[in-house]
């Protein structure tokens, strides 16, 4: 993906190849609200609540089984057509190259204050794009390479298991989530780097987007200047605290291999591939 193929209130915060989009009110507060209930009270057989050690999650679109094949299920009205989740991601042109040209699989996941997500990477089993809607609640999004030495290095549980690898324990790109927001992770920073959230109550910001993080160490929020949610953008610049509520997020992806769906089961979204 180019700088420049994307919507135009786009921000690419890293470099071409390691690339990652932060885009600010991809929905209206409305949306944001109706998607916040919908996930609430939605409540089928097939798409109950799975619960995590730390976090719980919906599935939707299907389920990815043996081989790393997604056996397909209607996506929910509330992805598509309204708000049309779905569509809006297509029209970022993030997905342009991806099997099926739109996210066809997408993970509810639900953090509590003081829940969040390992350093881990999504694997091969999706087309390397994926887009995180936020919704309730801001979060800090980190990125982190591996490292080639010991030295200075922790060594990190993955829900993917990468073969024992260390990873650097500073990020190498760390990026506000705002509420209502999309976070669009590709290229190397999709196939070769890592990302987490912080198992934190609270985010301690120092001003001039610098936040203190878990171990004490200062790292910078790259996108800290285009933050303009109300409470959030005057802690950015001049410092202090943000308390974690309550976070929903849409991880969104491509699944390369899809199955057709289950019988009895029809499709709304397209297929290219
Ligand atoms: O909830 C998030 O923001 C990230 C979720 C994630 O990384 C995943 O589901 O793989
Ligand atoms: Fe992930």
């Amino acid at each position: 993906m180019q700088s420049g193929r994307i919507l135009s209130n786009d921000l690419l915060i890293s470099g071409a190849l390691t690339a990652a989009y932060y885009i600010p009110d991809f929905i209206t507060a409305d949306e944001e609200s109706y998607l916040l209930r919908k996930a609430s009270i939605h409540e089928s057989p097939k798409q109950k609540w799975k619960t995590l050690a730390n976090r719980r999650l919906q599935l939707w679109g299907g389920e990815i089984l043996r081989k790393n094949i997604l056996f397909r299920e209607e996506m929910p009205r509330f992805l598509t057509p309204y708000p049309d989740i779905v569509g809006r991601l297509k029209g970022t042109k993030a997905f342009e190259s991806s099997p099926h040209g739109e996210p066809n699989h997408i993970i509810l996941n639900e953090y509590l204050a003081g829940q969040g997500i390992m350093p881990h990477e999504d694997g091969p089993s999706y087309y390397p794009v994926v887009a995180t809607l936020s919704l309730g609640s801001h979060a800090v999004f980190h990125y982190y390479s591996y490292s080639k030495s010991e030295d200075g290095s922790m060594q990190v549980g993955s829900p993917r298991p990468s073969s024992g690898r260390t990873i650097n324990p500073a990020p190498v790109l760390s990026v506000f989530l705002e509420p209502r927001s999309v976070i669009i992770t590709t290229g190397d920073m999709y196939t070769s780097h890592l990302h987490g959230i912080d198992e934190v109550t609270d985010d301690n910001f120092m001003g001039n987007g610098r936040l203190r993080c878990q171990a004490g160490k200062e790292v910078m929020v790259s996108n800290w200047q285009a933050v303009r949610a109300e409470g959030m953008r005057d802690v950015l610049h001049f410092g202090g605290t943000l308390a974690r509520k309550t976070r929903f997020s849409l991880t969104c992806r491509d699944v390369e291999k899809a199955a057709a769906p289950l019988k009895g089961q029809a499709l709304r979204t397209s297929s290219r591939g």
